[in-house]
């Protein structure tokens, strides 16, 4: 599903009303029903509902939801934030045909509030709201957050600007958001995503052309978007899964780079081989009896002279990863950089294997590679504080993959894939089950297997990070968020690969 900015929904409104002739008032009609709707479908308290307005078309929905609220019999209570006066267009219009109901209706700064009430609906600002809120709405805003009752945000927790995942100043902490037509940047990417709660799309008519025509860019993968995945021939033999190399370990690191490998061949890969320093290699050969190895020199760490074996070794084979637990050593950085300039191999790059890379070497990873980094490791790679990452991840990962042409997979409560012609992917898999050491090294083998098994590069990491994802909600189902192993997920990566296969 498209994941629009507020610029889009603008435009997606305005060829709706404009080009096709579909009545605002109807929009704002059709959003009023959806939210009422969905209120009604709430299992929570909701006999007195107080419903805070502004004077946009964010306060219009609120204006008329009071009505469709009314007439579902529930007690209603209207504060407006601007004399009624200021209010036009549709707003103006609904608040007009609202005088004919007995619906209470207060200046929401200077009356008291009557009650105490069940329903807190926010409908002060929608997607019109493009700086932080000052004085008076800051202070209403606080006041609403400090109330007891459930809130429900219309279109956006008012404070939060529809064209950011960062969050701009105060802002509504709801549990519920009902948007229309799409959901927006902030619903679906943390920081601004926490303050959403549960976030219910509602159809309002604008006809998925009207959305098409805005030229989205980013999507939201879900179950109902995934690609399944194909059942493999009854005679197909392993050459048909290619040969995946995982290049990783150092000493007291050897672990990442067995897990990435179980990962890989759990996931299907025809053929798995760890390269591994090798001092290391017994490890490798008693860790994982399924998977080859590949002693490289002499050490317990990858050095540069190792990287002429190490080419000749991979390059036949279908894909190679580089970095669980590699460690950061000088030399194994040029290790990798030899590697980098040596090959032409399809290379998922993760962890310590991004840790050195400069543009040079990105330059020449173009339309071959997916990188993997957290939030720490992508800040590193393009010059910018965590802060300004997890602030403007949406911009920073479609710049980079577009202008290397490497697909980017940037990690973190939600994953963000950058594919190098623009287009985005969001995915909001998981659970913080995954916030422990090695979770990273899983996906990296996952990534690699499927790039190993002839799947797109945007396929393989889209995969990578759903499996990983919801095999951790699964298992958090289960057993809780604090005791799951990387080993545990590894064990029951079947159950969606599973689901992957339905209906196929
Ligand atoms: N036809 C449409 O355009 C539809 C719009 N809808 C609703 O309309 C909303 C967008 O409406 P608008 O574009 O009128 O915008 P909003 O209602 O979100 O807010 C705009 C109003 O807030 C004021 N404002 C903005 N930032 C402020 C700040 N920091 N401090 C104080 N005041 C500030 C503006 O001057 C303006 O009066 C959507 O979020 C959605 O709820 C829905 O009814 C669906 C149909
Ligand atoms: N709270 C969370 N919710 C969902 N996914 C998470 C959460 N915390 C971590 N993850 C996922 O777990 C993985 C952690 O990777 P990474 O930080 O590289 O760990 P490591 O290097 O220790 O293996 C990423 O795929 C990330 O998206
Ligand atoms: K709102």
């Amino acid at each position: 599903m498209e994941i629009l900015d507020s610029v889009q929904m603008a435009s997606a409104d305005k060829y709706t009303i404009e080009k096709i002739g579909i009545p605002s008032t109807v929009l704002m009609e059709n959003a009023a029903s959806g939210i009422a709707e969905i209120i009604k479908n709430l299992d929570v308290k909701k006999d007195k509902i107080a419903v805070f307005a502004g004077s946009g078309n964010n306060g219009g929905d609120g204006i008329t939801l009071a009505r469709k609220c009314y007439n579902a019999g529930y007690k209603i209570d209207l504060y407006l934030t601007s004399p009624p006066e200021k209010l036009k267009g549709d707003p103006l219009l609904n608040y007009n045909i609202l005088q004919y109901y007995p619906v209470r209706i207060f200046n929401a700064f200077e009356d008291k509030l009557l009650e105490d009430y069940d329903i807190i609906v926010d409908s002060i600002f929608g997607t019109g709201l493009t700086r932080p809120v000052e004085g008076k709405y800051k202070s209403l805003i606080k006041k609403l957050n400090e109330l007891p009752g459930f809130k429900i945000a219309i279109d956006m927790p008012s404070g939060l600007a529809g064209n950011t995942n960062a969050v701009i100043g105060e802002c509504f902490r709801a549990d519920v958001t009902v948007t229309m037509c799409r959901a927006k940047i902030p619903h679906k990417i943390y920081p601004a995503k926490k303050f959403c709660g549960k976030v219910e799309v509602v159809d309002i008519s604008i006809p998925d052309f009207a959305v098409a025509s805005v030229k989205p860019y980013i999507y939201e993968i879900t179950e109902n978007n995934i690609e399944k995945l194909n059942k493999r021939e009854s005679d197909s033999h392993k050459g048909k899964f290619g040969h995946a190399v995982i290049i990783g370990g150092s000493a007291g690191k050897t672990g990442a780079a067995l897990m990435a490998s179980k990962s890989c061949a759990k996931a299907g890969a025809g053929l798995t081989t760890t390269v591994i320093p090798s001092a290391l290699n017994l490890a490798a050969e008693l860790g994982n009896p399924e998977v080859m190895s590949f002693p490289a020199g002499s050490g317990d760490y990858f050095r540069e002279n190792d990287a002429k074996d190490v080419t000749e070794f991979i390059n036949d084979k279908t894909v190679a990863a580089i970095g669980p637990g590699m460690g950061r050593n000088d030399k194994t950085i040029e290790f990798i950089k030899q590697i980098i300039a040596a090959t032409n191999l399809p290379l998922v790059i993760d962890a310590d294997g991004l840790y050195g890379l400069d543009q040079n070497d990105f330059e020449k990873l173009r339309f071959r590679s997916i990188i993997t980094p957290h939030i720490g490791e992508f800040a590193r790679i393009v010059n910018k504080t965590n802060e300004e990452v997890i602030n403007n991840k949406l911009e920073l990962v479609r710049e980079f993959s577009t202008n290397y042409g490497i697909v980017t997979v940037l990690k973190s409560a939600d994953t963000i894939i950058g594919i190098p012609d623009g287009t985005i992917f969001v995915l909001n898999t998981g659970t913080p089950a995954l916030a422990k050491g090695g979770s990273g090294d899983c996906l990296t083998g996952l990534i690699t297997s499927f790039v190993s098994q002839n799947c797109t590069f945007k396929n393989s990491a889209v995969y990578g990070v759903w499996i990983l994802g919801k095999t951790a909600e699964h298992l958090t189902n289960i057993y809780n968020e604090r005791t799951i192993l990387v080993s545990d997920l590894i064990d029951n990566l079947w159950i969606e690969i599973n689901e992957l296969y339905r209906n196929n």
